[in-house]
């Protein structure tokens, strides 16, 4: 810190004592009131400081020993008797008024008073010599402006004090500015031309800024607006103003069909007569439980329904469980049912055979439902792969029959004996069916090997989960399917009965709509529309508006199926006392069917290697047949003993891992075993369909699955989805929690969570914590839980010291790992056996 620097005090050079004092300046009171007479102040006699002596007299000597006296400054008036050397340049009001009242009087006066004292001064020199050192000070001080005082007290001491310590700068500043100020004037007015013309140009070049001014001060500013006048300096030519773009930016890459979709809200219904469905298939597909249309059918059944408009393309992006199935179905059934004659009229492609089979379902309602109003029935193929091919060709295609003189009608080619299409006149068969559900590889195969397997009478194409099956080209399948669909032999043959269009309208739809344009330009759609639910947008993935989901943090992953079990033992929210009913009506609904290949798989589907490999139809049949009753009385005696009053899908991220974890359970608990049911690729198609099936009537509980469950499966009694495993993307997640809360029910999704997946979960699935960012649409947050008797909701933070499982729990899990071991060497034992039997022979 420095402190500052304060000179000392100057000594003050007193002025003679004959100077003239002036009185302090007089209040000027405003013009209105009356003017303050003029009194002159009493001379204030100071006195001198000793140390002020001696400077006192380098001024004047003969001053040491008289009083000192006060001058003040130009304004202050003359002390009374004082004589001044000059005139005062600014009298105060007081002195002013007084000259003005005797000005000849007072000015006659000073110049005899001057004269005297210049004779005075002729006559003694020291008197001269005062004068003109008086004179001198004076001068002085209009130089410098600065009047030097005699203090006549503390107070002025101390302003003068302050005075001194302004920056010298400043003091030496001050005297000169008086003059350029006159200066500054002169210059002015003799340059005043110049100066003018200066400001024309500047105001010349900046008009728009005057225009501005002129807008805001509107009137006056005109008005202040002097015409310019040019002389010399003009402006330099400028270009003419662009004219601003205000069309708006935009960023949209999109092509206009998907950047402006129609809109449905959620909660939109419509009946099926007012969407104009005749009543009669309405009452049958009301007696079929389809009471309504859902919110995606009221929108999209019109844009497929016949219409006398030039109709086009629709893609559908709605939530898994929205009822998308039915929404083109309808439409396709009831256009293929105005025909008489049976040609492959449509193709509704899906990615697996489970899908398939369901579809087929739905399709089969509508079909019933428009032959009771006189239309023609019908006929649904499939086309899968899990039958024999040959089997499967002649129960789609078969050959003409043509009378023939020769061998008098008797010979009939068969279709085994064809072995390519190309060999054969496609005009000799005939299709079997109206509409072919298939898996895309079955078709390609059917294209490129069956004969008189022709595509073209198609003016459906459907292709249903849609983003999967785009990005996985089974043997290019598309290319060929539409290479096939754009040969138009004879236009007639795809003209639309009720609507003046022609040719093949393709229907698009997945609950994760692809945004890639270039798959979707892949489609080569026609005039395309796009179908998206009240508040998503193109990319969206929106969830069941009732599904809630948990998220279980599992602190010890060497013991993640302890914490499967614990999940399924406790009570699971939203299931207790629906699962009860459920397990009666079921149970109920289950004795009553007399399907005979009602499920064999409650026994076997615990022997998980076994699951995946060998199985025959001939076999399960009559297992089943030979067990059912009894297999339904454990079954339902287990589900009471087991309480196990619900039923939840477990997706593993994997086949085997799936074959093992249904293993693990049964032997972790032995009461759920007959109720545990495998769903993997591995697993033969039938067995599939059984356990499905099984599933759907009550007899099984539990599925644990693979992925190839993830999508599309229409399991209406599911109430809980399990992901043991994390999913592999956001696309798969929400086609595996859209196996639940499905057509408006409730439905609860749980997640296992691992340390080192939480991140990636939250963020990317659950959309929340640091850089989250996730397409997901959700209606309410996934909530974290911790497990329990009762299911307890937690906050992340909360750090647990005690162990979650007791040490017999983790013995028993260790022998339950020990024995799941030793069976799959005894497997492979004895499928290497197996094999090597099957080399010998
Ligand atoms: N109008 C309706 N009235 C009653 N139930 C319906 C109706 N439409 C569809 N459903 C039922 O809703 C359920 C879901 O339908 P669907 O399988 O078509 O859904 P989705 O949208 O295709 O689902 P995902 O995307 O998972 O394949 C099915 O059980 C179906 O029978």
């Amino acid at each position: 810190m420095y402190n500052r620097y304060i000179p000392p005090p100057k000594p003050k050079v007193s002025r003679p004592s004959d100077i003239p004092v002036r009185p302090p300046p007089v209040y000027r009171a405003p013009e209105s009131e009356p003017e303050p007479e003029y009194v002159e102040p009493a001379p204030v006699p100071v006195q001198t400081s000793s140390w002020l002596q001696p400077y006192a007299k380098r001024i004047d000597p003969t001053i040491a020993s008289q009083p000192t006296k006060i001058v003040f400054g130009n304004d202050d008036p003359p002390a009374p008797g004082a004589q001044s050397s000059r005139p005062l340049d600014h009298a105060p009001n007081g002195a002013a008024e007084d000259e003005k009242k005797t000005p000849k009087k007072s000015q006659s006066k000073k110049n005899k008073k001057v004269k005297e004292d210049e004779e005075e001064a002729d006559k003694n020199p020291k008197k001269r010599r005062r004068v003109a050192k008086e004179e001198e000070l004076e001068e002085e001080e209009e130089a410098t402006g600065v009047v030097e005082e005699n203090t006549p007290n503390e107070n002025e001491y101390d302003e003068e004090q302050k005075e001194k310590r302004k920056p010298k700068r400043e003091k030496k500043k001050k005297p000169k500015s008086d003059k350029p100020e006159e200066d500054d004037t002169a210059v002015r007015s003799r340059h005043k031309s110049v100066f003018e013309k200066v400001a024309k140009a500047l105001q010349a070049q900046a008009p728009e800024e005057d225009d501005d001014k002129m807008d805001l001060d509107g009137a006056d500013a005109e008005e202040e607006a002097e015409p310019v006048v040019e002389h010399g300096l003009e402006p330099i030519p400028q270009p003419a103003p662009v004219a601003f773009d205000e069309s708006k930016l935009t960023y949209e890459t999109l092509p206009q069909w998907i950047a402006s979709p129609i809109r449905v809200t959620e909660s939109t219904t419509k009946s099926f007569e007012e969407l104009r469905i005749a009543s009669e298939p309405a009452k049958v597909l009301q007696s079929k439980g389809f009471k309504g249309a859902f919110a995606v059918q009221t929108a999209v059944l019109p844009l497929l329904l016949p219409n006398p408009d030039r109709q086009g393309d629709v893609v559908v992006a709605a939530p898994t469980g929205s009822g998308k199935t039915l929404s083109y179905v309808l439409p396709m059934i009831q256009d293929i049912s105005y025909g008489r004659i049976t040609n492959l009229r449509a193709l509704i492609v899906l990615p697996t055979r489970d899908l398939v089979q369901q579809v087929q379902q739905t399709c089969e309602a509508c079909t019933a439902a428009f032959a009771c109003n006189g239309g023609k029935r019908v006929k649904i193929g499939t086309a899968v792969g899990n039958k024999v091919f040959k089997e499967e060709q002649s129960a789609i295609v078969e050959k003409k029959q043509r009378y023939d003189m020769a061998d008098d009608g008797q010979s009939k080619e068969q279709l085994s004996s064809w072995t390519t299409s190309e060999t054969v006149n496609a005009e000799d068969y005939a299709s079997k069916v109206d509409v072919l559900i298939c898996t895309p590889g079955r078709l390609v195969e059917h294209i490129k090997q069956t004969p008189g397997f022709t595509l073209d009478y198609v003016r459906w194409l459907v292709v249903d989960e849609a983003d999967k099956l785009l990005a996985q080209d089974f043997q290019q399948w598309l290319n060929l399917v539409l290479e096939k669909l754009s040969v138009e032999q004879r236009p007639s043959r795809r003209v639309f009965p009720k609507s003046n269009k022609k040719g093949v309208r393709k229907v698009i739809l997945s609950a994760t709509m692809t945004q890639d344009i270039s798959m979707l330009n892949l489609l080569k759609l026609s005039r395309p529309k796009l179908v998206v639910l009240e508040g998503t947008k193109a990319g969206d993935q929106s969830l069941p508006p009732l599904l809630k989901e948990y998220a279980i943090k599992v602190r010890e992953p060497s013991l993640k199926p302890l914490y499967l079990v614990d999940l399924l033992q406790s009570e699971l929210p939203a299931a207790a006392s629906k699962g009860e009913k459920a397990v009666e009506d079921d149970t109920a609904s289950a004795s009553e069917t007399s399907d005979s290949e009602s499920s064999s798989d409650s026994d076997s589907s615990s022997d998980s290697e076994s699951d995946s490999d060998s199985d025959s139809d001939s076999d399960s049949s009559s297992e089943s047949e030979a067990d059912e009753p009894k297999l339904k009385a454990k079954v339902q005696a287990t589900a009471k003993q087991s309480k196990f009053n619900t039923t939840a899908l477990i997706f593993t991220k994997s086949n085997e891992a799936a074959l093992r974890l249904s293993r693990l359970l049964a032997l972790l608990v032995p009461s759920l075993m007959h109720l545990i049911g495998t769903l993997t690729s591995t697993t033969k198609t039938i067995r599939r369909t059984r356990t499905l099936r099984a599933f759907t009537q009550g007899k099984l509980r539990i599925l644990v699955a693979s992925d190839i469950a993830s999508r599309g499966l229409d399991l209406p009694n599911l109430e809980h989805v399990i992901n043991y495993d994390l999913p592999i993307s956001e696309t798969a997640y929400v086609h595996r929690v859209g196996r639940t809360a499905r057509a408006g029910r409730a439905g609860a999704a749980w997640t296992l969570l691992e340390h080192s997946e939480a991140r990636r979960f939250w963020r990317d699935f659950a959309g929340e914590g640091k850089g989250a960012s996730t397409n997901i649409l959700r209606s309410t947050p996934v909530e974290r839980v911790r497990l329990g008797k009762k299911i307890e909701k937690v906050s992340d933070d909360k750090e647990e010291t005690e162990e979650d499982f007791t040490e017999e729990r983790v013995q028993a899990y260790e022998k339950a790992l020990a024995q799941l071991q030793q069976e799959a060497t005894f497997s492979r034992g004895k499928k290497g056996k197996s094999r090597a039997l099957k080399k010998q022979y």
